[in-house]
């Protein structure tokens, strides 16, 4: 990466209150691995240095806002893709442990061979496996902190695929666009079909670019049904109290 990438980097990061300096080594590998990678598949649209450490990288870190994200936390990246938003929080926050989750196996894969490049494999430990399946597996189900979520589905989607994997206490922090009225009023009442509570809407502007981004915060309250999440497919063809939506992955 050349050094106005970097400083783009820190500039950002800067914004949200961090020093990622020491760790700049680290996400020029991340970058070199990422260009590999898309090299041999589909893993970004993005393609520019400039766009993968601002909409990437520091779009990853902006997660960290409001501190929702602190302390020896286990933490669930719901539909990971290339490792986004884990690598940069798991570079930025050395106490958090990550379980990227993502239904592609090559994806996966891709976030296991990057997590030992960067020296990571000891606190970023990936899953192959789709959310509705993960969700009804004892050694998933209710057992984490955080689920933490950047470009996945819409937030009734992301509530009832979330949940189940959280402890009673435990927080979702779902990373969006510019959320509807519409969506979060669905979103509140999916989460509260499912055991929980939309406790903090946050909207802010990505740093230095300024595109609309929403941090919706959901408390785990009580245990979730049984029946959630539904089968394969359901949640996202039949998002909760908003049916009639089309799909929508931000
Ligand atoms: C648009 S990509 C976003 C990737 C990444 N979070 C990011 O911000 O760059 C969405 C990813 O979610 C995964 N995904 C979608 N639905 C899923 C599900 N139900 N269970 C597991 N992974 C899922 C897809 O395979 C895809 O890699």
């Amino acid at each position: 990466m050349n050094s106005s990438s970097l400083e783009l980097l820190q500039r950002g990061a800067e914004e949200l209150g961090l020093d990622v300096t020491a760790q700049f080594p680290a996400f020029e590998r991340l970058f070199e691995l990422l260009q590999e990678g898309n090299s041999r598949m589909n893993l970004t649209a993005l393609k520019t240095e400039e766009d993968i450490v601002l909409k990437h990288f520091v779009d990853s870190l902006t997660c960290l806002r409001g501190g929702y994200l602190e302390g020896g936390l286990s933490v669930v990246d719901l539909g990971t893709g290339a490792g986004f938003p884990t690598f940069p929080l798991a570079l930025a926050r050395p106490e958090l442990v990550f379980i990227p989750v993502d239904s592609t196996r090559k994806k996966i894969d891709f976030v296991r061979e990057t997590a030992a490049q960067l020296g990571l494999q000891e606190r970023v430990m990936p899953v192959v496996g789709r959310a509705e399946a993960l969700g009804h597996l004892s050694e998933h189900r209710e057992r984490y902190d955080r689920v933490v979520v950047r470009a996945v589905a819409s937030l009734p989607v992301l509530a009832e695929l979330a949940l189940p994997l959280l402890r009673e206490g435990g927080l979702l922090v779902a990373q969006k666009g510019d959320i509807s009225a519409d969506e979060l009023n669905a979103g509140r009442r999916a989460a509260g079909e499912v055991g929980g509570k939309v406790q903090v809407v946050d909207p802010f502007g990505l740093p230095i670019l300024g595109d609309a981004r929403t941090l919706v915060i959901i408390e785990k309250l009580k245990p979730t049904s049984p029946k959630y999440p539904r089968r394969e497919g359901v949640p996202t063809a039949q998002p909760l109290f908003w049916e009639s939506q089309p799909k929508q992955s931000r």
